[in-house]
């Protein structure tokens, strides 16, 4: 079934830091509209999770601040809600690294989910939307959590918050540390979550699977966006082929980007 669609979630100006110290978005600017799915690349460290904190409204947990722009959806502006508000605005995330209830089981986990619908009607419809998308869900209903392979607890953090009802999705990384046939099928349900009329803001650093769901990407390095444009054409160019896509001159791909993840990175 397809959930309500809302309007569009609209960034402008948006800057963050983190103390005095870290300026980690600078006037970012960009748009999910209504029904699409949106892109977000960049290096690790460019701001992409940042950004997710400033909209899901839990900033605060990771002493960071909006210091100027907004964030609205559909002309509310929903910059200075706290996380259950944004929720309850109908902007959901499904964080890095899945953070299921782990002792919780799935049913407990999605039931957790629907919470954020604050008693709005649909809950059964969205309950047989998520058993539709993710069958082994329905199958392991009565199993923790912590005892899903990753790739299943990955369904399970993405059904959990279908069961809130977004109209639009927020999802950070979904296929960080799965192996290839998992991320495609991730990937294969986003875009069907998609069909059904939930928009989506992708942060993926799988660049190639994320240009290929999303309509339009963009680019944040060290905080501003570089590039934005039609996912299509963006995979067409040379600086993203070179260096998000892995194409080209081997010697030309910037050290970053080969360089093993830092400890700064792990506990960041
Ligand atoms: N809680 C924090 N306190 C201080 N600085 C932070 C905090 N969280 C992130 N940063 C810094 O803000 C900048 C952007 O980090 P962010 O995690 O948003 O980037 P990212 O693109 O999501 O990277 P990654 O892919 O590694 O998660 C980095 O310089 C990072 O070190």
């Amino acid at each position: 079934m397809a959930t309500k669609a809302g309007a569009t979630l609209a960034v402008s100006g948006l800057t963050v830091s983190y103390g005095k110290a870290v300026r980690a978005l600078r006037e970012v600017s960009l748009e999910v509209p209504e029904g699409t799915v949106t892109a977000v690349l960049g290096a690790n460290g460019a701001g992409k999770t940042t950004l997710l904190r400033a909209l899901s409204g839990t900033l605060s947990f990771h002493r960071g601040a909006i210091e100027a722009g907004t964030i609205t959806l559909g002309g509310r502006t929903l910059s200075g809600l706290r996380p259950a508000g944004v929720v309850a605005a109908g902007v959901v995330q499904v964080p890095e690294g899945r953070r299921v209830f782990g002792r919780l089981t799935v049913e407990e986990n999605l039931r957790a989910g629907a919470l954020g619908a604050r008693g709005r009607p649909g809950g059964d419809a969205a309950r047989d939307r998520v058993m539709e998308l993710f069958p082994v869900l329905g199958e392991r209903a009565r199993q923790r959590a912590g005892l899903l392979s990753g790739g299943e607890q990955q369904m399970l953090a993405m059904g959990r918050a279908l069961m809130a009802r977004p109209s639009v999705l927020l999802l950070d990384e979904p296929t960080l540390g799965l192996a290839p046939l998992m991320a495609e099928r991730i990937g294969e349900t986003v875009a069907e979550i998609n069909r059904q009329g939930t928009a989506v803001l992708l942060i993926e650093q799988n660049a190639a699977l994320a240009l290929r769901l999303a309509t339009t990407a963009h680019v944040l390095e060290v905080g501003e966006v570089t590039l934005s444009g039609p996912a299509d054409e963006l995979a067409a160019s040379d600086e993203v082929r070179r260096r998000y896509l892995g194409v080209g001159d081997a010697d030309a791909v910037e050290p970053e980007f080969r360089r093993p993840p830092t400890l700064e990175r792990w506990a960041g």
